[in-house]
């Protein structure tokens, strides 16, 4: 039976995941090889000069930032310290500059000479993420916010045109712009930026709640409703309460214009649909709408009816 410290240390270091032991105060007593790699060639506070680094403070400090992930691994981590779990698992993105990247974390703990230590192991499990993401896309489902993506939006459009353009209805189309995104994002990092994409992505999710309604995420920063058998004033009266409802969500944008939280722009247009008329004249019309709005100042809502016309 082999009992020599060295050869265990070498064991540890053929292991691709990135090993830190903390004790039970979060202070690192030990990393193995690839946590030591990953640290040089990322530029990781925590990873670089591990001996003097606090593990619980690290997480502490990216969750003062806004990183959800911080808080996430901080109290599953403290959970097992504390003897609340056995064990704790969280799968985080940790992107870099030109490559997607996603790690799970696993927390176990042992005892050794009457001591409690916590193994921390990271595993890189990028290309699941990358398979997953592809069959959300595949399935119609925009991966950050879990509402519908442009694919199904395009598809979703055409079905509605064509079965209001059947009976002669109105169908109206929204497109919405988060307004000054760019300064949100400058202001309280990606991550939080990330955060608010979902929180109002679930927000106008809401107010598509029939089945020829449809939310869906546009790209980027902005995103598209559609209603179908729904005339100009019914589809303003929704729009009215749903920029009531977002502006109680009290999302700052401390160095916005219009407002210090955040605001949208609407393009709101209604046709009947029929010959004169196709998908991506409505889509142009919505979108140079939303850009007047923009135009005019932000934070408002632009309208043409051509139910009329
Ligand atoms: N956090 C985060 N930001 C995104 C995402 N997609 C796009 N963005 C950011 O959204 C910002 C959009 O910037 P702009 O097109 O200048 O728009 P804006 O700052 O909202 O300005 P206006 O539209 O004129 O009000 C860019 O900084 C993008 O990086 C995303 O998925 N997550």
């Amino acid at each position: 039976m082999i009992d020599d410290k060295a050869f265990f240390k070498l064991v540890l270091d053929t292991t691709p995941d990135q090993v830190v032991v903390i004790n039970s105060v979060g202070d690192i007593v030990y990393v193995n090889r690839s946590w030591q790699n990953f640290g040089e060639q990322n530029d990781c506070a925590c990873c670089d000069m591990w001996e003097q680094q606090n593990y619980l403070a690290e997480c502490e400090k990216a969750a003062q930032k806004g990183d959800d992930f911080g808080l996430k691994a901080f109290n599953g981590i403290t959970s097992v310290i504390s003897g609340a779990n056995n064990d704790f698992y969280l799968e985080y993105p940790c992107h870099s500059e030109d490559e997607k990247r996603w790690f799970m974390m696993r927390v176990v703990s042992f005892n050794h000479l009457e001591n409690g230590y916590y193994a921390i192991s990271h595993q890189n499990i990028t290309e699941r993420k990358l398979a997953e993401e592809l069959v959300q896309k595949q399935l119609g489902v925009d991966g950050l916010t879990n509402i519908a993506n442009r694919g199904y939006f395009d598809e979703f459009l055409v079905k509605e045109w064509n079965r209001c353009k059947r009976l002669n209805m109105p169908l109206s189309l929204v497109i919405i712009d988060l307004d000054d995104f760019k300064m949100l994002n400058d202001t309280y990092g990606h991550q939080q930026g990330d955060t608010c994409l979902k929180e109002v992505a679930n927000l106008l999710n809401d107010f598509a709640k029939r089945p020829s309604d449809l939310c869906a995420r546009f790209g980027g920063e902005e995103f598209v409703l559609v209603y179908g058998n729904t005339n100009s004033d019914q589809a303003c009266s929704i729009l009215y309460s749903l920029q009531k409802k977002l502006s109680a969500l009290n999302i700052d944008n401390k160095h916005s214009l219009p407002s210090k939280t955040l605001t949208v722009s609407i393009g709101l247009t209604t046709v009947i649909p029929c010959d004169n008329f196709t998908t991506e004249s409505l889509v142009k019309e919505a979108d140079d709408l939303l850009y007047k709005a923009k135009n005019n100042g932000k934070n408002q809502l632009c309208v043409s009816d051509l139910a009329f016309v």
